[in-house]
């Protein structure tokens, strides 16, 4: 590609867990600005479980699931882009967008630099926006505890402050006024369900390393980080789980252990049910919604990830044999 060519858009959705990133990339893949995109997935723990909440889109998506992409998976993206690459131009398809979402507790900040440091991935792709998606219920706290959560707002160009319907108006206010003083730079946008016009973040071309340096001029620096002490647990199952006691257990969790919770989503294979069923939460809430048929040749099982900090698998396992009909009490010794 010479000088002066279009270079391939990156976008790089982030922000905090359960924050919307997903319902936002599934809003972006629904829009005809989104053919022949490349979907590029990383979270956090080992389960492949975020691409099964993309909505099904003839796009390419890619997961990144054995680490997270800000600190040993940057080889694993620059590779994947590089190899799309090659594919792409021996097949004599088209590669128009590529977009990124990172994991919750990812900082950008090593992605960002993926584009801006390695000369192959310089030629090819430009940085079109980061966008930074916040959920308003839960962002006071998530400032306060985990650092990840203020790089996240630091290194946008674009921040939603999503879930606006869950708060008052007032709130808003305050968290607007606290953003604007982390970076002053960003464009905010209010939203329910993530919806911000795509036209506001798409081929927008707002991402400026000068001004990211301006707010942190170590940002091309190596770096280290930790995750704040947080684990993610995987239980699965193939026998269908009962929705009753499901629903009694969850309400113990929420109550009981809801602090230490940040993230838990799961596919259920629920009895009696056609239809898998998407369950997932953020703190103490949480819901369930059904969604396509299992597949003729499809194993059904019950897939269910916990993100969260001194979480005691334990009882989490004792409370999901409960759901199976493996016992007639949920906590850890019963
Ligand atoms: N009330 C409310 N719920 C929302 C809103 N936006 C998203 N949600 C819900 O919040 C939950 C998390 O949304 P996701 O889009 O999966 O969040 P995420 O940032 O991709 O989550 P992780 O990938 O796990 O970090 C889902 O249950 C969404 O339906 C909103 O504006 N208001």
């Amino acid at each position: 590609m010479s000088e002066g060519m279009n270079k391939i858009p990156v976008t790089i959705l982030t922000g905090f867990l359960g924050a919307g990133k997903t319902t936002l990339l599934n809003r972006m893949l629904r829009d005809v600005r989104s053919n022949n995109t490349a979907v590029i997935i990383n979270e956090f723990g080992e389960t492949g479980i975020d691409g099964k909440f993309v909505e099904q889109t003839k796009e390419e998506i890619i997961e990144i699931n054995n680490g997270c992409i800000c600190c040993n998976v940057r080889g694993d993206l620059i590779k994947i882009l590089k190899d799309m690459l090659v594919r792409v131009h021996k097949e004599g398809t088209e590669l128009k967008r590529v977009i990124i979402e990172t994991t919750g507790l990812a900082n950008p900040a090593p992605v960002i630099q993926t584009f801006l440091m390695d000369d192959v991935m310089r030629h090819w792709f430009q940085l079109d926006c980061v966008c930074t998606v916040t959920d308003a219920l839960h962002l006071d706290r998530q400032l306060h505890e985990h650092a990840v959560a203020r790089e996240q707002i630091a290194f946008a160009d674009k921040i939603i402050i999503n879930k606006q319907d869950l708060v008052s108006e007032e709130n808003l206010l305050e968290l607007q006024t606290r953003i604007q003083k982390m970076n002053p730079e960003a464009e905010l946008f209010f939203a329910q369900d993530s919806k911000v016009p795509l036209y506001k973040l798409l081929d927008v071309f707002s991402f400026s390393l000068d001004q990211k340096l301006s707010v942190r001029p170590d940002m091309l620096e190596h770096h280290h980080h930790h995750h704040d002490d947080v684990q993610a647990f995987v239980l699965k199952d193939e026998r269908p789980i009962d929705p009753e006691r499901l629903n009694i257990w969850f309400s113990y969790l929420v109550q009981v252990k809801g602090e230490s919770l940040f993230r838990y989503k799961g596919i259920l294979h629920v009895n009696g049910q056609s239809r898998r069923v998407l369950f997932q939460g953020v703190h103490m809430l949480f819901a369930s919604t059904a969604d396509r048929r299992w597949g003729q040749d499809e194993i059904r099982q019950n897939e269910l990830v916990f993100i969260g900090r001194d979480l005691d698998e334990a009882e989490l396992r004792a409370g999901f044999a409960f759901c199976l009909g493996d016992k007639d009490k949920f906590l850890a010794g019963a």
